[in-house]
């Protein structure tokens, strides 16, 4: 059997599995990708909302990535939650030395409202970990505080995205749609130009790890060598069967579907 492609995500948990790294590994299998996770902060949460975080000694997610790139060389990476510059420049390093594509979902606050970084985390992010990224995928209140303007309008999802090609740095970003009205339509912004993904709102409660598990797709499809347009693409059908077939778990705003794209697409594996 041939040896899969590796996807490394370094990110919060959710113990109940609908977002952060149990999220991010269930998203790689699904995509034919070995998953690998170093968690940087223990997030009590579920679908109800957040109930406590604590954070990692910087000291046990250097010894996370020690044991990780010690063994292995993941063919991409993703970043979720990092709650802190001290973990910011820790993980550079690896990053760099590892010279694949590189996600980031920049995470700062869940859906429920609760932070999941502080407003200096915010700047250090833009300064040390944006500039390098392959890909950044920022919802709308993520993209706003990032930019530092409000974005309502088409005008301005163009103009955030001018932001994070042209003053940032990064190679290309997906402004993602969840949060407006009308249909679900993502935006990827690279030096080629602007592509948009459409698809219908579906009306349901259950999004919670939406984002995790959108950009963790994205970083499964770039491992396995796939262009940011072609990993976007199925990071977007795959997000929309997913949201389309929730499971219906807990009391509250519950998780996605991580396994209707395989059931439906019957994606094979090598
Ligand atoms: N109700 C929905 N119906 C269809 N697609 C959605 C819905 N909500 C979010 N999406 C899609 O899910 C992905 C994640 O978006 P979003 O929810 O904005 O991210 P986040 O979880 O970071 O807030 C995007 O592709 C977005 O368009
Ligand atoms: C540990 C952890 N990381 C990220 C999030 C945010 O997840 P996201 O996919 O943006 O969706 P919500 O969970 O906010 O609905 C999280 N909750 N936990």
């Amino acid at each position: 059997m041939k040896k899969p492609n590796i996807a490394l995500t370094i990110a919060g948990t959710d113990p109940t599995g609908g977002a952060g790294i149990m999220a991010d590994l269930k998203s790689f299998h699904a995509s034919g990708v070995y998953g690998m996770a170093v968690a940087t902060s223990i997030v009590s949460q579920n679908s109800l909302g957040v109930q406590d975080v604590y954070h990692l000694p910087i000291e046990v997610l250097e010894s996370q990535l020690n044991s990780v790139f010690e063994d292995e060389s993941p063919q991409a990476i993703k970043t979720g939650m990092i709650a802190s510059e001290e973990m910011m420049k820790m993980i550079k390093p690896y990053i760099l030395q590892s010279n694949v594509p590189y996600v980031i979902d920049p995470v700062m606050v869940a859906k429920s409202g609760d932070a999941l970084m502080d407003d200096e985390g915010k700047q250090k992010l833009i300064e040390t970990l944006l500039p390098i990224a392959t890909v950044v995928t920022p919802n709308i209140p993520e993209a706003e505080d990032i930019t530092g303007f409000n974005i309502e309008t088409v005008d301005d999802i163009n103009r955030a995205g001018a932001f994070f090609i042209n003053e940032v740095g990064s190679e290309g970003v997906v402004i993602k749609g969840g949060h407006l009205e009308g249909d679900a339509i993502d935006y990827l912004f690279t030096n080629k130009g602007v592509t948009t993904w459409n698809s219908e709102r579906f009306d349901t409660k259950h999004t919670h790890g939406t984002g995790c598990t959108f950009s963790a797709v994205i970083t499964a499809e770039l491992a396995k060598g796939h262009t940011i347009e072609e990993a976007v693409n199925t990071a977007k059908r795959f997000i929309s069967l997913a949201i389309q077939h929730t499971p219906e778990i807990g009391k509250g705003r519950g998780p996605v579907n991580h396994f209707a794209y395989q059931k439906i697409e019957g994606l094979d594996y090598e």
